[in-house]
């Protein structure tokens, strides 16, 4: 080849697909210091090279939110948003095989392991994959096409997402369905998510006489502190017996997991060996389905876990309901859009696995709360559930294939020409 062809880079060629995933993986948006910057300068340069509008908004400094438009030929009907979120869970990188953010791809496998190659930066770039390969074919949407890259969602999405969604930009965007991230899948299915457990954090205290190690005695501290938690492990294996019975999917119980345990008296050598101490706590991070009784659960709190008769107290952290609308969407025919999706999956040689609850949050709630339609989905399948683990990697043939689905949805929902029974509705509220 000569000189000026060499210079040239073949943007469409997987090779380079890969390298822009990896571009965007290599960026460090780990907590404690999210470098939002950054990853906001790398997607306004992908939106350039697929020409799509852009704006960066800043609802909290320093935390930044991009928002890309692909206009539709009827800018009338309700939008489509494709949202991801940028930010990715902290790491510890010594335990990982490869440095978390190199984005190395293993010659052998193909595997591509980077933080965030699962949860969720594949998303985000695989919907401007899909998008710029639609538009090299010539495809003009009839609906408006947002894309949102979003700042906070691991630590709860308040300043990303539920800002966004109760903002006057997101009101004149007239979204009418919104997909957002889902979960890999070990075997052929991919997943698809209509609703998702709500969580909660529990700390329970327990108070009791301080005394010598070497003396049993009952009602101390640690004692009553243990009595609770081998009540709430008898719960815990319960629920989970379920779902390793095949009885209930992971997001129709409800999961409490033991995160801290703090108790004991300092000294200069690490703890008191010989002192049983006065006051002993833990905490756990409770996911409840949205079909289960929140109350219920405070009452065996009361009662059983954190009772005053045990000298116990406990401070439990729910988030409420921020509106009457339904925290589910519906999976039936009754919503068009949950149909085009499993349509488009199945056109491109994908098994859909059966609706499911998604088992931890995700932003989808803050549009579900505004009465939105919103589908968790991420395209993984043979595929481990590596969220927030080590060694976090996605396929490169899992991405394409990923890429290619989304071309398949985008393409189905941008050319969906009626205003579904679900906007009528809302507009009629
Ligand atoms: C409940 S706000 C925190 C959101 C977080 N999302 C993904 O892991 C989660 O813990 O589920
Ligand atoms: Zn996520
Ligand atoms: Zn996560």
């Amino acid at each position: 080849s000569n000189d000026s062809s060499s210079l040239e880079v073949d943007v469409d060629a997987p090779g380079t697909i890969i390298s822009r995933f990896q571009g965007y993986l290599t960026i460090n948006t780990a907590y404690p210091n999210p470098n939002y910057l950054e990853a906001a300068n790398f997607i306004i340069s992908q939106a350039k090279s697929v020409s799509l509008d852009f704006q960066t908004i800043e609802f909290v400094n320093g935390k930044h939110l991009v928002l890309l438009k692909w206009p539709g030929k009827k800018p009338y009907l309700p939008s489509i948003l494709l949202n991801s979120h940028t930010d990715v869970v902290p790491v510890e990188p010594h335990k990982w095989s490869h440095p978390p953010f190199d984005a190395h791809l293993d010659p052998s496998t193909g595997n591509i392991y980077a933080r965030g190659s699962q949860d969720m930066k594949c998303v985000g770039m695989q919907y401007l994959e899909a998008i710029r390969k639609l538009k090299a074919s010539g495809f003009q949407p009839i609906r408006n096409v947002y894309l949102s890259f979003v700042p906070d969602e691991e630590i709860g999405g308040h300043d990303g997402a539920e800002k966004f969604a109760d903002s006057d930009v997101f009101s004149k965007m007239n979204v009418g369905i919104v997909l957002d991230e889902g979960l890999p899948s070990p075997d052929e299915n991919y997943r698809m998510f209509y609703a998702e457990r709500t969580s909660c954090s529990l700390i329970i205290k327990a108070f009791g006489a301080p005394g010598h190690g070497a003396k049993l005695y009952d009602n101390s501290a640690m004692e009553n502190l243990f009595k609770s938690i081998e009540s709430i492990r008898r719960f815990r294996d319960s629920q989970f017996d379920l779902v390793k019975a095949g009885l209930r999917a992971e997001g129709e119980v409800t999961s409490i997991n033991m995160v801290f345990l703090k108790a004991g008296t300092p000294s200069p050598s690490g703890f008191a060996m010989n002192l049983q101490p006065s006051e002993a706590q833990a905490g756990f991070d409770i996911r409840i389905p949205p079909t289960a009784d929140p109350e219920s659960l405070e009452r065996r709190i009361a009662e059983e876990w954190a009772p005053s008769s045990r000298n116990m107290t406990f401070q439990l952290v729910r988030s409420k309901k921020k509106s009457e609308y339904p925290n589910l969407t519906a999976f039936d025919s009754s919503n068009p859009w949950w149909m085009l999706l499993q349509e488009a999956v199945r056109s491109e040689n994908g098994e859909v696995g059966k609706p499911e609850i998604f088992p931890p949050a995700t932003d989808a709630r803050y549009f579900r709360e505004r009465g939105l339609p919103a589908i968790g989905f991420s395209p993984m399948s043979k595929t481990p559930n590596l969220l927030h683990d080590h060694d976090e990697f996605l396929n490169q043939n899992e991405y394409m294939k990923g890429i290619n689905i989304y071309k398949s949805i985008i393409k189905a929902y941008a050319s969906f020409d009626e205003y579904p029974r679900d906007d009528v509705s809302r507009a009629e509220l």
